[in-house]
């Protein structure tokens, strides 16, 4: 990264400054937010098993929904001419900006953060929003089960992945978060407490994933489980050119059955390594890998080995696979502490890492969050399997950056936001672009402007976590509104509640 890049014109120092933080600020990491990250987790480690102990969460959920009914109620008595939003500050979440709307709206506190059910006869299990995937596979692995679909990063919450979106490498067969969502409880802008699933106010349930909070607040969620194995199995498949990694790509999403998990990683224009998984009890001794142990490699450097020594099958701890990208961030690690995949450094402190990225957010200041604004790009762009390569060769020219990740998903023909392309069920593919792009004419705005219309032509979607620079009418046209418009008209105060799904993701509304 250049540190120098928008400071041309400032003095020496400010210069210099910029320098130290942007180049050495691993020492900042590893002196000061390490061992912070390490404390926030030991609370809560600790908090969630004196809850659990106490067997104390299924009985104060009702008490806790009728908390946020009452502040609802509290905002309406004010005159509620404020809109509403969650109270949870922009720097917890697992996006790239703070809202500003927090500074600006009436936050509500959803401090719901407890499993409240495994039930094994239904197959479900019962969870408050603010429950991490962390927290949840802690929990359910020794109980035999697992969600069908674990997003990747311990701290991405249940409440953020329905209002916004979730996916993995098993969403070839299970589809994104909200399509493992069997129903909602939500508190509405009047007050009431609502559930809705398929059968019972279907329009809201199926209006709920991507409206980002703006058609009620989430209490708890009912989600599907399937029982847990120990193991994946996971074959490595090196590919050497294009075509062949996206055709490799495209033939393994579809066996959605033979499959539990695809996964690929694009290492250059022309290689990569396609990753296909199964889970299972029974492994070869000889070939586990606990590839989450803090002194192993990184995963995407160890998958990149591949490439060079022609493929191979290896047994992977599940709880490992789920974590795999976590301890170096996908590849972001390697930007904040350069020498984090030196063996001595993993050995030493890998298990520290990696720091929290909440605290990260909480502690950048400007000048570090200036030369992210300008010198790297964090985007997933969702796009029809079938314009895999197409979107391949779009990405090299625009960004030329790797690597990338691509992970398949099933969008069903469902009512909502995500409408696939012709109306019709198909694959699509999620490419995630985490880095500093080496175009040289790479530009924030207009690179990723060029990528958003890109997609909007083959019919795909941008995540929302990351920048969008559409305006309202480009944004529409990505997304379908039609059933989240009739809600907002139908369900009593949402209007005058809460803003627009627009009005809280578009760049001017983020810090
Ligand atoms: C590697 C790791 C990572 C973690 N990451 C996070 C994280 O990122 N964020 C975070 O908040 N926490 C995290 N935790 C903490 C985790 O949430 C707790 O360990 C968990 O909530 C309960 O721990 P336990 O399995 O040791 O339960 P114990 O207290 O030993 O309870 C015994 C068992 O009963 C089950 N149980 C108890 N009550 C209920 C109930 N009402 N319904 C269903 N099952 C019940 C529990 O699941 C547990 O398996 C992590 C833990 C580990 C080990
Ligand atoms: N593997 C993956 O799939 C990954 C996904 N992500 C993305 O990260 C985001 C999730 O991050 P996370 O930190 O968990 O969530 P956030 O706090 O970022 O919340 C995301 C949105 O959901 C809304 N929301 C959250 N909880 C509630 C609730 N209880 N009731 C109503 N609205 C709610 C928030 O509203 P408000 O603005 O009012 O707070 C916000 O608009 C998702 O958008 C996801 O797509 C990121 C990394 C990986
Ligand atoms: C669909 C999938 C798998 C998405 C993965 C997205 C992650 C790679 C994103 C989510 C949050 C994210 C944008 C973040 C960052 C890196 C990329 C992350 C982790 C970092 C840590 C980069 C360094 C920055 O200074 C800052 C701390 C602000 C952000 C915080 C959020």
């Amino acid at each position: 990264m250049d540190p120098m890049a928008g400071l041309e014109n400032a003095p020496m120092s400010e210069k210099l400054f910029a320098y130290i933080l942007v180049n050495y600020r691993w020492v900042f990491v590893l002196l000061f937010l390490l061992p912070l990250s390490l404390l926030y987790d030991a609370f809560f480690y600790v908090r969630n098993k004196i809850i659990f102990r106490l067997r104390s969460a299924p009985r104060q959920h009702d008490a806790r929904v009728k908390d946020v009914q009452r502040q609802i109620t509290a905002w309406a008595a004010s005159g509620g001419r404020q809109k509403l939003c969650t109270a949870r500050p922009g720097w917890q979440n697992m996006s790239f900006r703070r809202g500003k709307y927090k500074k600006t709206h009436y936050n509500v506190n959803v401090n719901l953060i407890d499993i409240l059910e495994v039930n094994p006869n239904s197959r479900t299990v019962r969870c408050e929003p603010m429950v991490s995937m962390g927290q949840l596979t802690a929990t359910l692995l020794p109980l035999g089960w697992t969600i069908p679909i674990v997003p990747e990063l311990d701290d991405l919450t249940v409440g953020g992945l329905v209002m916004g979106t979730g996916v993995e490498t098993s969403s070839h067969a299970h589809g994104l978060f909200q399509h493992i969502c069997e129903s909602y409880e939500l508190v509405l802008a009047d007050g009431s407490v609502v559930t809705c699933s398929a059968t019972e106010n279907s329009d809201l349930f199926y209006a709920v994933p991507w409206s980002y909070g703006t058609l009620g607040f989430l209490v708890s969620a009912t989600i599907r489980l399937i029982p847990a194995h120990s193991f994946v199995r996971l074959t490595y498949i090196p590919c050497h050119s294009l075509e062949e990694l996206s055709k490799t790509f495209a033939d393994e999403s579809a066996k959605r059955e033979e499959n539990d998990f695809v996964e690929g990683l694009v290492y250059s224009a022309e290689s990569g390594v396609v990753m296909v998984g199964k889970s299972t009890n029974q492994a070869d001794p000889d070939r586990i890998n606990r590839i989450g142990d803090y002194w192993k490699p990184w995963f995407f450097k160890h998958v990149e080995q591949f490439l060079k020594t022609g493929g191979g099958v290896e047994f992977i701890p599940t709880r490992h696979y789920y974590h795999r990208h976590s301890r170096s961030i996908f590849w972001q690690m390697q930007d904040i502490v350069p020498f984090g995949n030196h063996p001595i450094f993993r050995y030493l402190l890998g298990w520290a890492v990696p720091p929290k990225v909440s605290l990260m957010k909480l502690t950048q200041g400007e000048t570090v969050k200036k030369m992210y604004e300008t010198h790297q790009i964090i985007q997933d762009m969702l796009v029809p399997i079938t314009d895999l390569a197409g979107a391949i060769k779009v990405f090299h020219r625009e960004i030329n950056m790797y690597p990338l990740w691509l992970c398949p998903f099933y969008l069903p023909d469902n009512p909502g936001m995500l409408r696939p392309r012709d109306d019709r069920s198909q694959m699509y593919v999620d490419i995630g672009a985490y880095g500093a792009p080496k175009n040289p004419e790479y530009k924030a705005e207009a690179t990723t402007r060029r990528l958003e219309a890109y997609v909007r032509e083959v019919r795909g979607f941008q995540m929302l976590y990351a920048d969008t620079f559409m305006t309202e009418s480009e944004f529409e046209a990505m997304f379908d509104h039609r059933l989240y418009d009739r809600l907002r008209d139908k369900l009593a105060r949402t209007k005058d509640a809460f803003p627009r799904v627009y009005d809280k993701i578009n760049r001017s509304a983020r810090d």
